[in-house]
């Protein structure tokens, strides 16, 4: 049984971007929201909200049995301590909302460091503050911290970020080694925000049947596939999504993971069109900046998911007023199927393939070519063969340079 949950959210204006439906949506991952407020006010410094209104949640809390409160804002120690001491219900912020949304999605080794190392860095600053609340008397989400030294408690959570780190750096290496058994192939990376589509999209390319569900945060961890259907091998890799304002130390913690879907030859965005034109702008806006924040050079195809839920007329409205985001556009369905083959025709155009020409009698050099690149032709005179290959533009050029090397 889902915890029973009231939400908050302060906002500094009304038209402040912050969202209460995106709040609902994170914590039904995880609890049951039975009522929300929002609040429009400068912060306060004693509770985030106005003291006015924690005295009426007192009430709210008691009368609808709520078990848990969630706060959209980012909370410091000591007014989750007094909301605490006030509610008696354990008090959450977003940031550990998400936290334990990762906690329960992370399957791999990998994505638990990861979420731990996140949620390390959002308690390293509040460390010390928090165990001298702790001593100050009970509250819920306080327990236990009270028996810790202050200064051992911060040096604790210094030490295991270290360890975590290390560790993580190692997963990398092994991943690297990974990486550059599968170079020789064309690769297409998936990015985008979450619940925009894109394990539907590779579970549609690949054949897979990879966990894709009407939830944030589903997907921690890489996976790559070979899309079928195609006669050249082309790896496909699906990531962690986005979502507006996590604090930055978050994003750190899973930068690797979608470094390893930025690092490809072909880079697809995955936007849900079923969101607002404003929503569709901000997310595909935030998916460039982050592309060229990891410095991705790679070139980039649009793909406009869940064109089943839109209208014709949506379509156009997204065409014309978001032209200048829109690099390569192509409206699918991941879920029904429709245009997914002239999705792959585009990936196959966009796959900066060339073609190169080599004349060899060495086996060696048949071998290689025949095992490394997709031959087109291959023809013989005597006992030479002509033989006509594609490849990535990089790869052609340096086999004919190394072919017309060893003939000098
Ligand atoms: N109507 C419709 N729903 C879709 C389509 N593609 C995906 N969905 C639904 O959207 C939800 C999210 O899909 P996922 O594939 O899990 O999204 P994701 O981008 O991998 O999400 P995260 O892993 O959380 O980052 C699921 O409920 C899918 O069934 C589509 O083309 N049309
Ligand atoms: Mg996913």
């Amino acid at each position: 049984m889902k915890k029973r949950a009231l939400l908050i959210l302060r906002k500094d204006k009304k038209y402040d971007n912050k969202s209460i439906d995106e709040l609902k949506e994170l914590a039904e991952v995880l609890y049951r929201p039975i009522k929300s407020v929002v609040q429009i006010r400068k912060p306060d410094p004693k509770y985030q909200i106005g003291s006015g209104l924690v005295e009426k949640l007192v009430e709210i809390i008691k009368e609808e049995n709520i078990e848990i409160v969630i706060v959209g804002n980012t909370l410091t120690p000591s007014q989750k301590y007094n909301l605490a001491k006030k509610f008696k219900v354990e008090v959450i912020d977003k940031v550990e909302l998400v936290l334990r949304i990762f906690y329960k999605h992370a399957r791999t080794k990998e994505a638990k460091l990861q979420v731990r190392l996140a949620e390390l860095q959002y308690e390293l600053p509040r460390a010390r503050e928090k165990v001298r609340l702790a001593k100050m008397g009970e509250q819920p989400g306080f327990g236990g911290y009270g028996d810790y030294e202050v200064e051992k408690y911060y040096q604790k959570i210094k030490k295991e970020i270290a360890t975590i780190k290390r560790k993580l750096e190692k997963v990398k290496e092994h991943r690297k080694i990974a990486r550059k058994s599968r170079e020789k192939f064309d690769s297409v990376g998936l990015i985008g925000y979450t619940n925009a589509g894109k394990t539907s999209l590779l579970n549609i390319l690949t054949g897979e049947d990879k966990e894709s569900k009407n939830q944030v945060f589903t997907t921690l961890t890489t996976t790559t596939r070979a899309i079928k259907g195609i006669k050249r091998k082309i790896l496909i890799t699906d990531t962690v999504g986005f979502m507006d304002d996590l604090p930055p130390f978050m994003i750190e913690a899973f930068l690797s993971t979608i470094e390893e879907s930025a690092n490809s030859d072909l880079i697809l965005i995955v936007v849900d069109s079923s969101d607002s034109i404003e929503e569709i702008e901000r997310k595909l806006k935030v998916n460039h900046e982050i592309l060229s924040k990891i410095n991705c050079k790679s070139p980039i195809i649009t793909v406009l998911n869940k064109v089943d839920k839109i209208s014709e007329k949506k379509k156009n409205e997204i065409i014309d007023k978001l032209e200048r985001y829109l690099v390569n556009p192509i409206f699918v369905s991941a879920r029904y199927g429709e245009n997914i083959d002239l999705l792959i025709s585009k990936i196959l155009e966009n796959l900066n393939l060339s073609t190169g020409t080599v004349e060899t009698c060495d086996p060696k050099v048949i071998s290689y070519l025949y095992e490394n690149t997709e031959i087109i032709e291959d023809v013989m005179e005597g006992s030479t063969h002509i033989i006509t290959f594609r490849a990535k533009e990089k790869d052609v050029n340096r086999i004919l340079k190394t072919l017309r090397k060893v003939k000098l």
